[in-house]
């Protein structure tokens, strides 16, 4: 086989419409909020004008609108580590910088109740994804004024809302039903704040591209006191959701992402 012929996946198709993502250049600004779940970009559509549907191929959905006369982008990542590092490379080709990703996460710690705010000051890489890109070392690390403005306006918020906020780090694992007793106690006892399954390819694909990226999401559940929204629906949920999305909005136009 002729080097020649092998497909460079770092140029390759790098101008064009992204085969994942389905936008070309300029479709999009250059802030994007990132729920796992397709069905949740619109609840960021809910706070935005203008909104268009750029796009919805497999998991990942794309809505944009204005909120306070910045061009917004909503785009899905899907479950897991996978999906967000294609999320975010395709979306850094069509022009997007800044990544904040609005989830939710299971806690790890005493008195972490669901329903509240939890913003990520890193995360534990349990995931396959950047063990390809980078060497274990390498820490997941989200960029640390996008995560003090969210902490500081989640504090502002919840001044009036009363919702709890709470900072730390987090964990991210490939496998939601191999968190077995044991794993989930090593993390409580190692001070890991909760645990979820993206933050920490969207940091170190943002780190290594030389983008941007945070995180805050809802409280669902609590690992280590046996509380859960699970089986509640998803209304308190949504709650949670909708204010880590309002947080997320108020800093991304604080910081002019
Ligand atoms: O609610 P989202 O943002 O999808 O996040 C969490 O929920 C999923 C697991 O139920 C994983 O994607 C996990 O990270
Ligand atoms: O990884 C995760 C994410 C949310 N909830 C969990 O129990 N685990």
């Amino acid at each position: 086989m002729s080097e020649s012929t092998i497909v460079d996946k770092s140029t390759a198709g790098r101008d064009a419409r992204q085969y994942h993502i389905g936008i070309a250049p300029g479709e999009v600004g250059t802030v994007a909020l990132m729920p796992g779940d397709p069905f949740r970009v619109p609840f960021v559509a809910e706070f935005l004008t203008e909104v268009r549907e750029v796009a919805h191929n497999r998991e990942h959905r794309t809505m944009t609108g204005m909120y306070k006369g910045r061009l917004i982008t909503a785009t899905s990542t899907g479950m897991g580590c996978p999906s967000t590092a294609i999320a975010v490379e395709e979306l850094a080709r069509v022009g997007v910088t800044s990544f904040i990703r609005v989830g939710s996460s299971a806690g790890l710690q005493p008195g972490v109740a669901p329903g509240d705010l939890l913003v990520s000051e890193g995360s534990l890489r349990n995931d396959g994804t950047t063990a390809a890109y980078v060497h274990p070392g390498y820490p997941a690390v989200p960029d640390l004024a996008i995560t003090s403005e969210l902490e500081r306006v989640a504090r502002e918020l919840s001044e009036v809302t009363g919702r709890s906020v709470h900072a730390g780090l987090s964990a991210s694992d490939d496998a939601f039903y191999a968190e077995g007793p044991e794993w989930i106690s090593q993390l409580s006892e190692m001070g890991i704040l909760n645990v979820e399954m993206e933050a920490s390819a969207m940091y170190v694909v943002a780190r290594l591209r030389g983008l941007r990226a945070g995180m805050i999401c809802a409280c669902s559940s609590n690992l280590v006191a046996g509380e859960s929204l699970y089986d509640e629906g998803n209304a308190r949920l949504k709650d949670g959701w909708m204010a880590s999305i309002e947080v997320a909005l108020d800093a991304a136009v604080n910081l002019e992402l």
